[in-house]
């Protein structure tokens, strides 16, 4: 279970303004379990994992069965909410070298449709020409250009290559019951689905099929996963007194520094493991937040490493940032700083000492001297990297960004301004439907 702690913040902001938030919460936590806010036909997250039954993840695992024997090489095809969570859980539990080991017990899993780059794609489809590879294919609307460009592409190349009836074997749609593109070919062809459920929107899909079955495949217990979710979802409950509820006070104390001018917050890492949980975090906030002109710009950073870069920034740029660190209390491996006679690189001080004690001194040193700096720091620690926690970690983002939505006065659940870039792209494309915007953006340029 992870622990949140917000005191690095209260040279900043009080104690006793965080805690009068405790009605407002209250009312937001209200809103969402009675489903009279904004945007309460996507609450079906809510309760998600503590409904989520035994047959259901039974099904997922014999579906990544099928992909896990008959594939090296598994593309989940997707983009935003349909593929961060998945590649968030994955890369933090897995080996980093994982793509590099002679010995795969596991298939590989690569993304494709979260960009339009042609050389991406064609070195995608150049890698898979001699390989046994599968495709899931992620989209809850099911007509997404990135997404549908990638399949198409994948779904011939898999049909040349290993015959159409392997590939109908090899490929799985995600999608909506009935509506879009996705469900159509998936009908048709035969494709096993799974429901992406309507009340679920996509950046808060991770625990739906979207994320269970890529994460599955990749070789994960889902069933651990869900169990840390189910277990912070009692944690974060609206029955859960407010001190002692971690989403309640994350979602408060983010609140109250921005009102106070710390406009962006900056989620950190000393692990590059978690790198796509910053991703897929950001997605979550970034979409459920800024509207209306108002929101925190969630942003990420990966320590040491950007302690080299934007570390400067940090430390004496415009106050306006605070951050959340995720610390990871046990490392997997042991790994000592071996001892050197000659000691020509100075580093014998630190002989004998775990890297891990290297690093955790790096996130101590670094906490402090930002908050001399005047940033404000909360920090959330996660006891390991392990299904079960990354399971409650996300539950409790997701928790804590409903909360925090409606603190904010918006809609957290939808996401209007992602259209104007798509409305143009098509007009520009002259896509059928939009010969009027077609005319009027040529006349712009
Ligand atoms: O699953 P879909 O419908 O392809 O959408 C993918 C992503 O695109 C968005 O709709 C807009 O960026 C996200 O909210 C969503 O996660």
């Amino acid at each position: 279970m992870i622990n949140l702690n917000i005191e690095k913040t209260f040279g900043f902001i009080s104690k006793e303004k965080v805690s009068a938030y405790e009605a407002e919460v209250k009312a937001a936590q209200e809103m969402l379990e009675k489903g009279t806010g904004k945007g309460n036909d996507f609450l079906g997250w809510l309760h998600l994992p503590s409904s989520i039954t035994k047959e259901h993840l039974a099904d997922l695992n014999a579906t990544a069965k099928v992909l896990r024997d008959n594939c090296e090489v598994v593309i989940v095809a997707g983009i935003g909410g349909s593929y961060l969570g998945a590649r968030a859980v994955i890369e933090a539990l897995s080996n980093s070298f994982t793509w590099l080991q002679n010995k795969k017990t596991d298939p590989i899993m690569i993304y494709a449709g979260h960009n339009i780059s042609e050389d991406y794609l064609y070195e995608l489809t150049e890698y898979l020409k001699d390989k046994k590879f599968g495709v899931i294919n992620i989209s809850k609307s099911g007509t997404t250009t990135e997404t549908a460009l990638a399949f198409r592409l994948l779904k011939k190349q898999c049909e040349d290559q290993r015959g159409k009836e392997t590939a109908k074997k090899v490929i799985v749609a995600v999608t909506d019951a009935k509506k879009g593109a996705a469900r159509v070919t998936a009908d048709k062809e035969g494709y096993k689905t799974f429901i992406i459920p309507d009340n679920v929107g996509g950046r808060f899909s991770v625990l739906t099929p979207v994320g269970l079955l890529p994460i599955a495949v990749a070789g994960f217990d889902i069933e651990k996963l869900v169990a840390g979710a189910a277990d912070m979802e009692k944690a974060c409950g609206s029955d859960v007194a407010f001190a002692k509820n971690p989403a309640a006070i994350y979602a408060a104390t983010r609140n109250e520094l921005y009102r106070n001018g710390k406009k962006i917050e900056i989620l950190v890492n000393f692990c590059p493991k978690l790198h796509y949980v910053s991703e897929w975090w950001k997605q979550l906030y970034g979409e459920s937040e800024g509207k209306d002109n108002k929101g925190i710009f969630p942003a990420s950073v990966d320590f040491s490493t950007d302690l080299h870069s934007m570390g400067q920034w940090i430390q004496e740029g415009e106050r306006s940032i605070f951050e959340t660190v995720i610390s990871v209390e046990k490392v997997n491996h042991k790994l000592e700083v071996p001892s050197d006679e000659a000691n020509l690189d100075g580093l014998n001080f630190l002989a004998g000492k775990r890297v891990d004690e290297v690093n955790k001194m790096a996130e101590l040193g670094t906490q402090l001297a930002h908050v001399d700096g005047g940033v404000p720091n909360m920090r959330i620690v996660l006891p390991e990297l392990t299904e079960y926690n990354i399971g409650g970690l996300l539950y409790f983002f997701e928790k804590a960004c409903g909360i925090s939505g409606y603190l904010l006065g918006v809609n957290p659940f939808n996401q209007p301004g992602v259209e104007a870039y798509k409305k143009n792209m098509f007009a520009l494309l002259n896509k059928p439907g939009y010969e009027e915007e077609s005319k009027a953006i040529q006349a712009r340029l």
